[in-house]
């Protein structure tokens, strides 16, 4: 009988065998499932094996061990050996195949077409005309540019309508003159800009006879393409080390009247004429799509970096032994403690609803930009309040379960050895990136609030299906019935609070408080609906997924999975379903969560194997395939430049003496 989870190979850990062998499904089906097809799965597993054939592709030391110079010329290094074998790995028209490449190959420190991929050419997709995309797209696509996308300032990121980058337009010489005011106007932050992009889309006011159109996206010449140096009225570079992703070179840059062409400006929604006449885009915000489609695709990028710290977490726990239990002969596994299933266990649980709902979430984005090229932005609304709150609850949600996992890992966690900081410190850039969560969350109950006045105006047939259920009168709950009881839980928890934050703000706003004023003072209780209404659509997206599933042991254990979720979700909120659930129920559920964490045991590690993950990837000593931990460990800190030498040199020079003098 073929084994059914996967990874099981001679000489691995005993106990992480021991583990796959209790494993109820078959890894390969799940893998299918969590990337979308079979055939799609199984492409990653063909991409990794040929890349693990090509040695200049791995790592030429542990990153950890590189400084910052390092890492950057370790990126560009890694980048240019898979240009070169480029048609071996993958089909190099498949933007997924592309992904898992430079996933694998060059990890999440940042490299130079990080950006180009996920907004560069995104951006030339979405907001340049047919013939600008002949011009750029087609040199874009095959590297001869490399492109970065730079809009937030040193002095505003949230509030885009204060950017002070202007784009003047000179109908004598039909061209846009940029400029950069002030030191606060300096873009700040675009990923790749430092250092490694020679153009840019870059966002900046349009101003037409000394009237401010606003935002608009400009194509950008920033450096020589032969001698790469920064072009006159360009002012460029590095803004220093970040939290992470250090081998990438967010960067500054000022313009000093700088000029570029008429044609210049993105213009398949928004168009400058030669005479200066502005004719205007078929939505306000369409200009905002570049950013729409990355919060989109957020859900599954983040899905997969807790994925990340889980793999290392839950195959850790199961290698790791500490303690007893009631055999008293032998320690066991960390795994088996109550509480380290708990604190993982609901983890594994949200990635794969992150992943699920991503499908989901990329789905409608997708279906988006066709209406918008087909001139039908009625979409538009919808999916921003969508995306903009699920980029904020994924996000965080996920930098709480990677810290869980980091600290499930004992002291062994905090070593670099692990490598979950550094997930930790990517996952949680998403937290300000693309939209700082808690404005996000505000953009969402804007539309939450609306809603509520449309209903409160008789309106409740026109609300989207999305929200449809804040119109609706709660129902008895029977508890026993699954997963879409809990689903009514939370409807009722998610409506309660939407009409308590927006009566809140409706009750300040008619004592004769301004509308800004009312805003603020109910923004704390808003974002809390904003945050139960997505985590509502969590769930019944996931929900949805598991239950068109056709492989019955796949759908059997993700049922359990399931059961983790809403009973975790639904404890999680317990403050706000007080007046819907009795403590008894509440009791109840407590209890199933904790029988569903047992239930979910046998299968943790087939759960993780299943994200197939490889080693060269996971870049993580304590989460190795084969579980052999501590002698790796130690072959890893042997490996540390400081350990070149038995005597460095600054015990030399500064303890030595020190030392000396105290004898004297
Ligand atoms: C393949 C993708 C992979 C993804 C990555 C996964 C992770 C993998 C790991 C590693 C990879 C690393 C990759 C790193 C990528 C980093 C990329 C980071 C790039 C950036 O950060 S770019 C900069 C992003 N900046 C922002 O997001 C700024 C945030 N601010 C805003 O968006 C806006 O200012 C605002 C939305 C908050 C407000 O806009 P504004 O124009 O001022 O509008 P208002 O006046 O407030 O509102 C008016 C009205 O308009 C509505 N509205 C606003 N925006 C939209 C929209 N986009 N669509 C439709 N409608 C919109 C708003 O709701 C109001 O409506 P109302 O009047 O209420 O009806
Ligand atoms: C890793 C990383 C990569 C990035 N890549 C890019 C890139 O490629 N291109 C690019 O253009 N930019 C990029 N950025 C910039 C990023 O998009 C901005 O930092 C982000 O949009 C937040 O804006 P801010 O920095 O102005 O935050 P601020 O708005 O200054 O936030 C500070 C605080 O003020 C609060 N706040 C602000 N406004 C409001 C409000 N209206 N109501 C309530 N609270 C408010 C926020 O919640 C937050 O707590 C990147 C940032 C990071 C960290």
């Amino acid at each position: 009988m073929t084994a059914l989870n996967k990874s099981i190979e001679p000489g691995d850990s005993p106990d992480l065998t021991e583990e796959r062998a209790s494993g109820t499904f078959d890894t390969n089906a799940m893998a299918a499932v969590i990337y979308g097809s079979d055939k799609f799965a199984q492409r990653r597993r063909e991409i990794s094996e040929a890349i693990s054939k090509i040695p200049e592709l791995a790592d030429s030391a542990p990153l950890p061990f590189l400084d910052r110079f390092g890492k950057v010329t370790e990126g560009s290094r890694k980048l240019s050996v898979i240009l070169e074998n480029i048609d071996k790995l993958i089909d190099p028209s498949s933007y997924e195949e592309g992904l898992h490449l430079y996933t694998e190959v060059m990890g999440m420190e940042g490299h130079p077409l990080a950006l180009h991929e996920v907004m560069f050419i995104p951006a030339l997709i979405a907001q340049a005309s047919d013939e600008q995309q002949v011009k750029w797209l087609g040199r874009a696509r095959r590297r001869e540019i490399i492109g970065c996308y730079a809009q937030t300032e040193m002095g505003h990121g949230s509030n885009l309508r204060a950017l002070e980058t202007t784009a003047t337009y000179s109908p004598e010489t039909q061209e846009f003159i940029l400029h950069s005011p002030t030191i606060t106007s300096l873009k700040w932050w675009p990923g790749a800009l430092g250092k490694s992009a020679n153009w840019a889309v870059v966002v900046a006011n349009l101003i037409i006879r000394d009237k401010n159109y606003g935002p608009h996206p400009f194509m950008v010449q920033l450096r020589d393409e032969d001698s790469h140096e920064p072009l006159p009225g360009i002012t460029v570079g590095d803004i220093g080390p970040k939290m992470a992703f250090n081998g990438g070179d967010n960067g500054f840059l000022g313009f000093r009247n700088y000029r570029i062409p008429r044609e210049y400006l993105l213009n398949r929604h928004a168009k400058v004429e030669a005479d200066g006449r502005y004719v205007k885009p078929p939505h306000a915000k369409i200009n905002h799509s570049a950013m729409i489609r990355v919060r989109s695709h957020m859900a599954t990028g983040q899905g997969a970096l807790l994925a990340h710290a889980l793999v290392i977490a839950v195959r850790y726990s199961a290698v790791r032994r500490q303690g007893y239990l009631e055999d008293k002969s032998r320690e066991v596994k960390v795994l088996d403690y109550q509480t380290q299933q708990h604190r993982l266990f609901p983890s594994i649980a949200r990635a794969y609803a992150f992943i699920f709902c991503g499908f989901e979430t990329i789905r409608l984005y997708d279906q988006l930009l066709i209406d918008v090229q087909n001139g039908n932005t009625s979409g538009m609304a919808d999916l921003h309040a969508l995306t903009s709150g699920l980029k904020s609850v994924v996000t965080y949600q996920t930098g709480e379960g990677i810290e869980q996992a980091r600290m499930a890992c004992g002291g062994h966690g905090y070593s670099m050895a692990s490598y979950i900081s550094e997930i930790y410190g990517v996952a949680i850039g998403g937290c300000t990136y693309e939209g700082e969560n808690m404005v996000m969350l505000l953009q969402l109950g804007r539309y939450l609030v609306k809603s509520i006045e449309m209903i409160q105006n008789g309106k409740s047939r026109e609300l989207g299906p999305m929200v449809a259920y804040l119109a609706e009168n709660e129902s008895e709950i029977d508890l026993n019935l699954g997963p879409n009881e809990y689903l009514k839980v939370f409807e009722y928890a998610a409506r309660n609070q939407t009409w308590r934050a927006t009566e809140k703000f409706q009750k300040l706003r008619n004592s004769g408080m301004s509308n800004e004023k009312a805003w603020n003072q109910a923004s704390v209780e808003l974002t809390r609906a904003s945050r139960l209404h997505t985590r509502l659509y969590i769930m019944s997206t996931f929900i949805n997924h598991v239950g068109s599933i056709v492989d019955q042991k796949v759908k059997g254990v993700l049922i359990d999975l399931l059961n983790v979720h809403v009973t975790y979700e639904v404890m999680d909120i317990g403050i706000y379903v007080q007046g819907l659930l009795s403590s008894n129920q509440m009791d109840l559920i407590r209890n199933q969560l904790y029988v569903s964490l047992e239930t979910i045991r046998p299968n943790a590690v087939s759960l993780v194997d299943s994200f197939q993950i490889s080693d060269m990837q996971l870049r993580s000593v304590l989460g190795r395939r084969d579980g052999n931990v501590y002698e790796n460990l130690f072959k890893w800190a042997k490996s540390s430049p400081l350990n070149k030498t038995d005597v460095l040199p600054s015990v030399t020079q500064y303890l030595k003496p020190m030392m000396e003098k105290s004898k004297l």
